[in-house]
């Protein structure tokens, strides 16, 4: 069984324009992420958003997926995240790997090739299938939602 410490086996393709990246890896023994950095040099503008190459095209093993998140730091301190958040790596796609930006901040933020831009998180998917039905069953809930629970009527 797949853990922290039976880590599954992505294979990974460096890319011509990938020369000389690190590979993408834990900063930390238990961090969730592994780091990966920019294959480019790029200014993103307010506003602006850029698919970011990061020289790598991978194989996910059947059954699980990457999830590409924004980090924290780039977030707090220059409003960068990914508007896909969490991007999704299936496990069939075999293009090179990009990290779509945008630029939430008020100052152009620049990145450099090599500069950390994003995180992976490796997990497991589960397939389901649609059974379509005449009639769902009943729950307490019901159709509320959209900020149903805990309203009083007074
Ligand atoms: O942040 C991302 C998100 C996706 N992809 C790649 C891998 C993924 O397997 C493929 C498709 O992504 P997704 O299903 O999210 O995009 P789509 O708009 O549904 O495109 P498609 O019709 O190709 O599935 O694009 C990335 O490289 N980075
Ligand atoms: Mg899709």
């Amino acid at each position: 069984m797949p853990s922290p410490l039976h880590p599954i086996e992505i294979r990974l393709k460096r890319l011509p324009h990938g020369e000389g990246l690190p590979v993408p890896a834990y900063a930390t023994a238990h961090a969730a992420g592994m780091d990966v950095v920019s294959a480019e040099d790029v200014i993103i503008v307010p506003g602006g958003r850029h698919a970011v190459a990061t020289g790598f095209a991978m194989a996910i093993p059947d059954g699980y997926e990457v999830q590409v998140r924004p980090r924290s730091g780039l977030a707090l301190k220059h409003g960068i995240s990914l508007p896909n958040t969490p991007g999704t790596i299936d496990a069939d796609y075999r293009g090179e790997l990009k990290v779509i930006l945008i630029n939430l901040g008020h100052e152009p933020f620049v990145i450099a090739r090599g500069d950390r831009i994003a995180q992976l998180v490796a997990a497991p998917v589960q397939a389901a299938r649609f059974a379509e039905v005449e009639e769902l069953n009943e729950t307490a809930r019901g159709s509320g939602g959209f900020g149903s629970t805990g309203v009083t009527s007074s």
